[in-house]
Formats: C-alpha cells, structure tokens, sequence
C-alpha cells in the first residue's frame, strides 16, 4: 500500500530524517517506535505532505511526493495530531464535517453519524468540540475527524499517550475495531512497548532519524540496538 524509498527530511542543518525505506501493506497494524526526537512525527508529516520530503513515496503504487496535502488525503491518507486540535467555535459533528469535504472531497451525513456513534460521541455531537470535550472525548474526536476524511491508510500519532491503563485497553480494542470495520491499514506512534506488541504485528524504529530496526515487536525489542536507544541502557 505504502513504500518509502529513501526519504529525506531537513530543517536548515538538521537531518531530522535520513534515507529512510520500508513497505506498509495493506491491512497491517504497524508501530513505529523511538525516542524523543527520533523523528516520527517528522515521518508523518512527510507521508501526509505537511513537510517537503526527498525520496520516493509510493502511495498504492502513484509517487505522492510532490503531491499537495489536500491531494494526499483525497488519495486515503488520513492522520491524526499529537495534541488534538478541535476547530474553535465548532460542534463535534461540524468538526467532522469539515474534516469530510476537506478530505473525502463530499458531505456524507449517514457517515458522519456512523463515526459518532462508532466513536462513542453520539451525545456530544452539537456540543463545542474544543470547550466541552474531556481528553478522551478530545482523542476519540480526533480520531472520528481523521476517519471523516475516508482514509485507508490511518497515521496515528500517540493517540494512546496520558490515558491511565484501563482507558489505554478499551481504547485499543476500539482501534482493533475501526481497523476491521473500516478495512484501515494502521501505523501508530507509541512509546509503550507491551501496547506495541500488544496491538501490532509489525514495528520500526527510528533512532535520529534513521531506521535502525524493522520486524515483529517480540524481535525488535529483544534487539540491543533498539533497547540501547529507548532506554540507553542494553539488558545483559
Ligand atoms: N518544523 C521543524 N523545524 C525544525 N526542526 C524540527 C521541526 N519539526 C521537527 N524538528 C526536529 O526534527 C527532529 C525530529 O522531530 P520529531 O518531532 O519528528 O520527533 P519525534 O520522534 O516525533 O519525537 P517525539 O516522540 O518527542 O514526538 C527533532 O530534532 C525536532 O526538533
């Protein structure tokens, strides 16, 4: 579904991302994993088109890399923000509609209604988004946006971070869910190991922005090299 050949990001000096290449297929959960800094995020943001990228990446066989990001998400990639970024003044659902004609290019209120209630935000649909949501109601809404714009491919950026443990499996099963129902192929940013291997088959790990492991979770976190740059230490 998805294949980065060389992908290259700076900011000015800063090599943020170096030659990195890998292969999604469709319907994998993947996660990618590394420390602060190891740019993930950047790695989103090249796939999604908010940062110029060298390299080649291969969206369902078509190199997107000089596509525009409106044009990304109208081919199937949707995203989500680290920090959710309700718009102000909106109600949930007005949040979702516009997340709609901006990526699926139509307004579909059947589809809206079945991401709400999928999402658990039904009741809370002519609340405003940014005033009235707690922070799980605030990630599930981020989420719901990015599924509005009908994505296959779904870019995750630590939408499990902060919730205590209870919070983090029900909301993992809801991922299990959506990855069925909507027949999403899944790449998530976290820093915990047992949710990785928990919720993917796959993970990669940047370390200062480059690839340094690719593999099941079970394999790359027994890898020196990758216990190394997660926890500078390596287990004897
Ligand atoms: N817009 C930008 N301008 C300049 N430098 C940037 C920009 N965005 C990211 N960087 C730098 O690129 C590197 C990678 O950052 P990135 O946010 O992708 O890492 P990350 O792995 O997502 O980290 P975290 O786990 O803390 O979110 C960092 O050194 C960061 O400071």
């Amino acid at each position: 579904m998805l294949r980065l050949e060389e992908v290259s990001v700076r900011f000015g000096g800063l090599v943020a991302l170096s030659g990195i290449s890998f292969s999604i297929a469709k319907g994998e959960i993947l996660g990618l994993v590394g420390p602060n800094g190891a740019g993930k995020t950047t790695l989103f943001n090249a796939i999604s088109g908010l940062v110029k990228a060298r390299g080649r990446i291969l969206f369902e066989e078509k190199d997107i890399v000089r596509l525009p990001l409106h044009l990304r998400a109208r081919a199937g990639i949707g995203r989500t923000f680290q920090i959710p970024q309700p718009m102000h003044h909106l109600t949930v659902r007005e949040n979702l509609t516009v997340a709609q004609v901006f990526g699926a290019g139509k307004h579909d209120p059947a589809r809206i209604e079945e991401i709400l209630e999928v999402m658990n935000l039904s009741a809370k649909a002519d609340q405003d988004a940014a005033t009235t949501l707690a922070l799980q109601e605030l990630k599930r809404l981020e989420i719901a946006k990015a599924l509005a714009t009908e994505p296959k491919l779904l870019l995750l950026d630590e939408v499990l971070a902060g919730l205590e443990s209870q919070a983090k499996r029900t909301f993992m099963l809801k991922l299990r869910e959506l990855h069925a129902l909507f027949g999403l192929t899944i790449v998530i940013v976290e820093h915990d190991i047992e949710t990785i291997s928990n919720l993917c088959t796959r993970a990669v790990v940047l370390n200062f922005g480059q690839l340094i492991a690719d593999g099941t979770p079970d394999a790359v976190f027994r890898d020196p090299q990758v216990m190394k740059s997660y926890t500078g230490t390596v287990d004897a």
